[in-house]
């Protein structure tokens, strides 16, 4: 990707996912200069239970940095600041004397919180802290798994109410290592990751006492909220020593950004393990009536915080996944097209993920999957197809309700992330929304915000205009179906998802 007469300077962003942890080095037009990833291991050790190894994760951070810089063929002199991106909610509470994680963290899909979350909005219902938070009581939030590791682990809580203990999502985790670890390493995380723990009050930006009090989260193994593009301190050892750490943003957040989504109204979908719809709503915090987040979607500096609207898809990408690893019926995720185009429609057939429950707009988390409207009809490639539909039909749901609850039309969408190289997805989805789906030339738009953002804290780019200039369109998509089938297969759709409600129930519960 890169050669000798690569000339700097340049931004390294860190991308800790959800599958994956990658790092990118971009130069000043925001072009990639070089590309280092490694997967994780997925840990289930229940029906509904996802894990990650957090030793493992801090491994591949610092070998696809280290693999990153090699391919650039540059050294630390030529970096000027490094990004931090990550899969936001997921957990983690570490020992900060030994920086030993005291429990695998626990990933934002797990839903072993759910018993935990009703007992929570019990006589309440699901929006009591939604005033403060922006959020339903869900597994989904940061907040609830702390909990649930304070409850679960033998002795943790003591040790955490001694302040022996800290809790951090994956950007925390990632800086506090990145900047010393046990030797002075700094404990922050920023608004936006913040504003996914349940925890955060919104319109102050601060830790709220009152919710830490029901959550019984105790506040001193807290991180402090910084913004999302200033300097938290500077790496130490590895092949960055020295460099500042300079931004940090949940990856959906980090997408908004990347995306030059800067103008209130402006919208990003971004379609990864799970897809997430991310609007600009300017410095005001929008309520949402119709089942979407709000959130904060990025601070820089001191400079006012600026709010989004969220709609979020647990399982997108991850049902291709599991069409490939589980049901074996393609044996790679770019296969799904081929075997989706070998039909001209879904047979009658549409599949509603619902493994984790439902998200938004829903939020209901005894639904489970379900494939409705078989017949002996029914082939593969008919179920290849509505795995795709069921992405872009979520899509729709999402959009419907943003324009509810912000009063903008959609226009056209601007997409990212590894399921947008498939063309009839992103033909369908243009289809079902009835309006342009494009994408730019950089599609790894999160690592890019992540780089944006570090960019702005050290002076690098001067502002959001310049980064704005960088944004060119590599592809569109126009919708060409009509509106009578759109509206007939809708209907169809959103009748299965209704099959898909009330799965769970104390016959099926999974704990
Ligand atoms: N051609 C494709 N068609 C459909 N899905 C795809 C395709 N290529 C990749 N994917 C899906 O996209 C996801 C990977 O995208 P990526 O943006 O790297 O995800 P993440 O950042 O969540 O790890 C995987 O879940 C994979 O199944
Ligand atoms: O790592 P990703 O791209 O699957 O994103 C995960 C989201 O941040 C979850 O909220």
């Amino acid at each position: 990707m890169t050669d000798a007469h690569t000339t700097g300077p340049f931004i390294a962003a860190i991308d800790q996912g959800t599958t994956s942890s990658r790092c990118i080095v971009f130069d000043t037009d925001g072009r990639i200069v070089a590309v280092d990833q490694k997967e994780h291991e997925q840990i289930f050790p229940k029906p509904g239970w996802v894990e990650h190894d957090a030793t493992e994760i801090w491994r591949n951070v610092q070998e696809v940095v280290a693999g990153a810089v090699s391919k650039a063929g540059i050294t630390s002199a030529d970096v000027e600041a490094i990004g931090i991106t990550n899969q936001r909610e997921t957990t983690l509470l570490w020992d900060r004397h030994t920086g030993e994680p005291v429990h695998n963290a626990l990933v934002w899909q797990d839903t072993r919180t759910d018993a935990l979350c009703k007992e929570l909005g019990r006589n309440v219902g699901q929006d009591r802290f939604r005033r403060e938070t922006g959020l339903p009581l869900a597994s989904y939030f940061a907040g609830p798994k702390a909990r649930w590791l304070l409850d679960n682990v033998e002795g943790l809580r003591e040790r955490a109410e001694r302040g022996d203990i800290l809790f951090g999502t994956m950007d925390s985790w990632v800086i506090w290592n990145l900047t010393g670890g046990t030797e002075g390493g700094v404990h922050v995380t920023d608004v936006t990751n913040a504003s996914r723990t349940m925890l955060m009050n919104l319109h102050t930006m601060e830790w709220d006492e009152k919710i830490l009090h029901s959550m019984d989260v105790p506040a001193a193994v807290l991180p402090e909220i910084r913004s999302s593009a200033e300097v938290y301190g500077r790496a130490k050892g590895g092949v960055l020593d020295g460099v500042p750490v300079a931004s940090a943003l949940g990856d959906q957040q980090a997408a908004l950004f990347g995306q030059t989504c800067f103008a209130q109204g402006e919208a990003k979908s971004t379609y990864g393990t799970g897809t997430f719809m991310l609007m600009n709503t300017g410095h005001r915090p929008v309520n949402s009536y119709n089942g979407l987040l709000t959130t904060v979607g990025y601070r820089i500096g001191d400079q006012a915080p600026v709010y989004a609207l969220e709609g979020s898809i647990a399982v997108t990408g991850s049902l291709v996944q599991w069409m490939r690893d589980q049901m074996g019926l393609i044996n790679s995720a770019a296969e799904i097209e081929t075997l989706a185009s070998s039909v001209e429609d879904n047979g009658g057939a549409y599949f509603v993920p619902a493994f984790s429950g439902l998200f938004a707009p829903y939020w209901r988390p005894d639904a489970r999957g379900v494939i409705a409207g078989l017949t002996r009809y029914v082939t593969k490639a008919h179920i290849a197809r509505a795995v795709l539909e069921a992405t872009a039909w979520q899509t729709r749901e999402i959009s419907d309700a943003m324009t509810k609850d912000s009063g903008v039309e959609l226009t056209a969408l601007k997409v990212d992330g590894g399921m947008t190289s498939n063309n009839l997805l992103m033909q369908t989805l243009s289809d079902f929304l009835d309006a342009p789906v494009v994408r730019p030339m950089v599609a790894e738009t999160t690592c890019l915000g992540a780089a944006y953002a570090a960019g702005l804290a050290v002076g690098f780019w001067p502002d959001t205009d310049a980064l704005r200039a960088n944004w060119r369109r590599a592809a569109e998509w126009t919708p060409r179906m009509d509106a009578a089938t759109r509206d007939r297969e809708y209907r169809s759709w959103l009748k299965a998802v209704r099959r898909s409600m009330g799965w769970l129930d104390e016959n099926t519960a999974e704990e």
